[in-house]
């Protein structure tokens, strides 16, 4: 759209009293004029300074609360980087499985557990069931185990919803991936933490996340605060996340970050990531909001106690 000219309205001519004044008011308005035109330079100076720290900060990902060392970089390309961290309390307070619940407690990234290619695959059953539906607010999640969809602001059971129909949203080939690729990082984490591969049981919940730069409608929406899961979630002994998504190219913010004195660490996603951790409060942890674009994620998490194991989705 053009932009509207105003009219610039006329000084009053021909009276003299106008005449007289004519000296002193042609001197207040090149003062006010003079002040007006450093206002207006002060504004759009104080403009691009606020400009420059806002990409500056995006482009870091925002939300810095103090030194952040990277842990992955989004541009790097890990054949596996493990951080050891001793363990917190928090696993004496629930029943132990020697050769299991945690001992050894810390950190791994790696890019080749998983391809690119599957992480393509794997989003685009993410795209399929959340194309269904999706939360109002920045945050929706996707269930494959007990079908919970968001849906505007609460959710539904997708196998309730679709019954028999469901088979033509997904495929067998899109849950063998899934159960597929759980099995691979499953053997990650055995091998990271010296554990044995099949005292490792699959936890609820597991779910996608796409997560964009909407604002949240609903407590479900507020993705980034601080937490431990296995105090938020009880059954975690090892959680993993699998980036379905680039850091700067599909979205901005949106790192993962270890929250630490001192130094908090940053895991940057990458599309095929997968990022694996200890649940207990050894890794309190966020994730930075996302400031634009979209974030797809999946989380699978493992426990200690057959108890609390679920099957692998199926498609029934
Ligand atoms: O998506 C992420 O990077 C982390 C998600 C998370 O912390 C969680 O699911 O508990
Ligand atoms: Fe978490």
């Amino acid at each position: 759209m053009a932009p509207q000219r105003r009219a610039v309205p006329k000084a009053p001519q021909g009276s003299g009293a106008a005449e007289r004044k004519r000296p002193s008011s042609i001197k207040a308005g090149w003062v006010s004029n003079e002040s007006r035109r450093k206002w207006l330079w002060a504004t759009v100076l104080g403009a691009c300074a606020a400009l420059a720290g806002f990409l500056l900060w995006d482009s870091k990902g925002g939300d810095d609360d103090g030194v952040t060392e990277v842990l992955a970089r989004h541009d790097e390309l890990l054949s596996g980087r493990f951080i050891e961290v001793p363990c917190s309390e928090d696993y004496n307070s629930h029943r132990r499985f020697e050769g299991c619940s945690p001992r050894k407690c810390g950190r791994g990234v790696s890019d080749t557990i998983i391809t690119r290619e599957e992480a393509q695959l794997i989003r685009s059953i993410a795209e399929k069931g959340l194309s269904l539906g999706g939360s109002d607010g920045g945050a929706s999640i996707l269930d494959l185990h007990s079908g919970a969809l968001s849906v505007g602001k609460h959710f539904v059971n997708l196998y309730r919803y679709f019954g028999d129909k469901i088979q033509n949203v997904f495929s067998e080939d899109d849950f063998q991936l899934y159960r597929d690729v759980r099995w691979k990082v499953q053997q990650a984490i055995a091998q990271a933490f010296d554990i044995n591969v099949s005292s490792l049981h699959l936890t609820k919940p597991t779910f996608f996340s796409r997560i964009n730069s909407t604002a949240a409608q609903t407590a479900h929406d507020e993705y980034w605060h601080t937490h431990v899961d296995k105090v938020t979630y009880g059954s975690f002994d090892y959680t993993s996340l699998l980036y379905l998504s680039d850091f700067l190219d599909d979205f901005g913010g949106g790192r993962f970050v270890f929250v630490e004195e001192g130094a908090n660490r940053t895991v940057e996603p990458r599309a095929g990531r997968v990022s694996f951790f200890t649940s207990g409060s050894e890794n309190l942890h966020r994730v930075e909001k996302v400031h634009w674009g979209t974030r797809y994620a999946i989380t699978i998490a493992f426990t200690c106690n057959p108890d609390h194991g679920i099957l692998d989705p199926v498609l029934t």
